[in-house]
């Protein structure tokens, strides 16, 4: 996780979620002078799972037209009930499965060292395995373990065919080589979607991933289940991290949009930000993204997540994104609220992936 740091942005007013009914009708916004699209959640059909919506069923149409309200005008893309939606609809699947051939999916991660982030991440991974019916084996090893035991563990679970998924929790402490030790996973069981071979077949066309990497995979689970577009925008991808921005840019191409990727060396960033009808936001710094680099209307994905200081927190920081919330709320049209966004959808799709795994390798359908 990022260092703790103020910002001007956390000093203002706290982020809060739109009551449903703004989503639903928008009369109850007070309007601006322009007309916007405003986008619900849908069971996408793109969705890979099957549809079953219980917070969306009384929403009939995929599109409203309304307009854009003055203050927390933007739809807030509520990535903790579309999780949970997608974990009901997976237990169902995993239930279904289990009914007909015995089998149950299984998931193996494997922590390395004492980070308090990293085991609370494991600990969130295991409680939502638990839930939807998914078997958890976790191998925890000390921080100055070798790298030959890492890859035992690996070995093992390559081999244990209850183990349909293999997660190694990043990041690894320094003395490891973590190419050496993500090249060991099984690509069969690679559900983090992090091995070579599955990123090389992502970025290439025509070819198939067996996994695609969770967190991007849930960002764009969240614009097709709010019916977003994403063929012919333009998109920014801030950030070029392996397991976030790299395959994010790749995802939304392969969706048909017209990607730019912003990092740490970009010139004027702010001028292709601004650009953009879609933003996917995986930087790592606090409220960097401010309502003045934003297209009015445009769509927002905020994956970062920073502690910022917050003496009245009961401990004593809070979780903020990359993009200042207060200030992009009035100017986007959508935008992924942290907590609440991003993150659950991260689990959602590592769950589905082990399910997707589990079902390929005992030719289930
Ligand atoms: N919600 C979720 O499920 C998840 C959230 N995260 C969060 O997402 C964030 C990013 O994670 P991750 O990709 O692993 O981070 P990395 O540190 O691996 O990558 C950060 C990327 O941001 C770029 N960057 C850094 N500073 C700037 C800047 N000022 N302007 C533009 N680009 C910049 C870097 O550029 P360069 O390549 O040039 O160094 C790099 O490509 C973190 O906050 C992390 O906690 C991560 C995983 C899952
Ligand atoms: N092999 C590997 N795979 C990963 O997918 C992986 C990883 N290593 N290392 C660390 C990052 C980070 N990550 C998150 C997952 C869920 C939340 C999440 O659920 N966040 C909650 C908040 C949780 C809280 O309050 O602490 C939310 O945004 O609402 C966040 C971050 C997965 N990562």
């Amino acid at each position: 996780m990022a260092s703790m740091i103020f910002s001007d942005c956390s000093s203002s007013t706290t982020a809060r979620l739109l009551p449903l009914r703004c989503h639903k009708l928008h009369r109850s916004c007070s309007v601006l002078s322009f007309s916007l699209r405003v986008f619900l959640p849908l069971t996408s059909s793109r969705s890979f799972l099957p549809s079953l919506s219980s917070f969306q069923a009384h929403v009939s149409s995929t599109f409203v037209s309304a307009k854009m309200a003055t203050e927390s005008s933007a739809i807030v893309i509520d990535g903790k009930s579309v999780a949970k939606q997608i974990r009901e609809e997976i237990a169902v699947e995993i239930a279904r499965m289990r009914e007909a051939t015995g089998i149950v999916p299984g998931l193996a991660v494997i922590l390395v060292g004492d980070r308090k982030d990293s085991a609370t991440y494991v600990r969130n991974k295991k409680k939502a395995c638990d839930a939807v019916g998914i078997n958890s084996f976790e191998v925890n090893l000390p921080g100055d373990t070798t790298e030959q035991e890492v890859l035992n563990s690996i070995t093992r679970f390559n081999e244990d065919p209850s183990v349909h998924g293999i997660l190694v929790q990043l990041p690894l402490p320094k003395h490891m080589n973590e190419e050496k030790i993500l090249n060991a996973v099984g690509i069969e069981k690679d559900v983090d979607g992090f091995h070579p071979l599955n990123i090389g077949r992502l970025a290439m066309r025509g070819r198939e991933p067996l996994f695609v990497p969770c967190t991007p995979k849930g960002c764009i689970e969240l614009l097709h289940r709010y019916g977003i577009q994403i063929k012919g925008k333009k998109a920014v991808v801030i950030g070029r991290s392996n397991i976030v921005g790299m395959p994010a840019a790749l995802l939304l191409q392969r969706e048909d949009a017209t990607v730019t990727i912003v990092h740490s060396r970009t010139n004027n960033p702010e001028d292709i930000i601004k650009e953009a009808d879609i933003i996917i936001s995986a930087v790592g710094q606090a409220n960097m993204v401010r309502g003045s680099w934003i297209k009015p209307g445009a769509v927002i994905i905020d994956v970062g997540i920073n502690p910022v200081e917050d003496p009245e927190s009961p401990r004593g920081y809070r979780l903020v994104g990359d993009v200042c919330y207060e200030e992009v709320v009035k100017v986007a049209s959508a935008v992924t609220p942290v907590p609440g966004g991003v993150g659950p959808m991260t689990i959602a799709m590592l769950l589905s992936n082990t399910l997707s795994s589990a079902k390929r390798m005992h030719n289930f359908n």
